[in-house]
């Protein structure tokens, strides 16, 4: 995606040295756009743990790259497997960081310790320029969903879109999923509108997916996540499209926390609710999400405080629950697939099923 007219991705190979790893700090967003370079798959897993980077894809992608890292360093067996597992275990909920480790260790198991640098830096730029194009693919398989609902609408009328969290180009190696489909409608001149969900407790919606809009000229408005429902009862919601951290294989979704709520009143107001997916976040392993789907809990100082632009115009933090007040943090929750009116997925939209997911993807059965 563009930054200031310049093509970006959002993680990266050094051009100079070829193998140091570069991102996006997420954490400073939209205040200030900061570049990170990784040098080591520690400075790796701390980003994914602190969420400077982060977005179920991308995750996958950068812990791709942190194991070449870690290999650079020791490339025997021992030190592929403990930092592959050190890697997985640093969140829990995206099953495309499974993912992406299991695929590099299949890759790199069979291959001789002193060939395996290389190969992995290969391996993981082959993840980055899947999942880049499978988020353009659903991109433009969205785009119809959006085109057949802007044909409904009185002419003039803007086409209204809720989404929640981040699913953007930022979550991703490029294109998004959830908003990839808008950024099509909106270069194609479709009139769309995105409500943007401030999405606490770490306002991935109000700080990212509105940077991601703004910068790219797509109208759009930040509300309260108490406000979707509210939209929804007096018509200002014609869709939800968000993205999605595993599906399983019966069409449970798991994604940011509060995601079910909006479902709930999508239902209820009888919006269709759709979620954006690359094939790499499916869990074809699990049926039930609501029981088998793991929920990180993140650090309850999430909730109790809240960053951003101090009036000095520093980046800062400040507490907003009383000093001795708990706080729970749960950082998914579960969507179940009767809630949810269809997948976006690379190779097009299907139901929220098992018979949907292996009309698309036959070889999972
Ligand atoms: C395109 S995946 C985006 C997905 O990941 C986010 O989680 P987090 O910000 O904690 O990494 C969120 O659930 C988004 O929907």
């Amino acid at each position: 995606m563009k930054i200031n007219g310049t093509s970006f991705r959002s993680v990266w190979v050094d051009e100079k040295d070829q193998w140091s790893i570069h991102i996006f700090d997420q954490t400073r967003l939209p205040f200030s756009l900061d570049i990170l370079r990784l040098t080591s798959v520690q400075d790796v897993a701390h980003a994914i743990t602190s969420m400077q980077v982060r977005g179920a894809p991308l995750i996958g992608a950068v812990a791709a790259y942190g194991l070449a890292l870690a290999l650079r360093t020791d490339s025997s067996d021992t030190s592929l497997e403990q930092n592959a597992a050190m890697l997985a275990a640093t969140r829990p909920t995206a099953i495309n960081l499974r993912w992406a480790l299991e695929r590099m260790l299949n890759a790199l198991r069979p291959i001789p310790p002193e060939s395996r640098i290389s190969a992995a830096y290969a391996e993981a730029l082959r993840i980055c320029d899947e999942d880049a194009a499978q988020n353009e693919a659903i991109g433009k398989h969205g785009l119809k969903l959006l085109k057949d609902l802007a044909a409904k609408k009185e002419k003039g009328q803007r086409l209204n879109i809720l989404t929640h969290c981040n699913a953007g180009w930022i979550a991703t190696v490029d294109w998004g999923t959830a908003l990839a489909p808008i950024y099509m409608a909106h270069d194609q001149g479709l009139n769309v509108h995105v409500w943007v969900d401030e999405t606490r407790p770490r306002n991935q919606g109000a700080a990212l997916t509105a940077w991601e809009l703004g910068s790219h000229g797509v109208p759009h408005t930040v509300i309260t996540d108490n406000a979707g429902g509210h939209m929804m009862q007096h018509g200002q919601v014609d869709i939800v499209i968000v993205g999605t951290d595993r599906v399983t294989r019966n069409g449970d979704v798991a994604n940011k926390i509060g995601t079910y709520l909006k479902a709930l009143a999508a239902q209820d107001n009888k919006i269709p609710f759709w979620v954006a997916l690359p094939s790499t976040t499916i869990d074809w392993r699990i049926a039930d999400g609501i029981r088998d789907i793991p929920i990180e809990e993140r650090a309850a100082s999430e909730v109790t405080h809240i960053q951003g632009r101090m009036s000095d115009g520093q980046i800062g933090s400040v507490q907003i629950t009383p000093d001795h007040s708990p706080a729970a943090n749960p950082a998914f929750d579960v969507t179940p697939s009767r809630l949810v009116t269809g997948l976006i997925t690379e190779k097009g939209c299907c139901p929220a099923t098992e018979n949907g997911l292996l009309s698309l993807f036959p070889n999972h059965t």
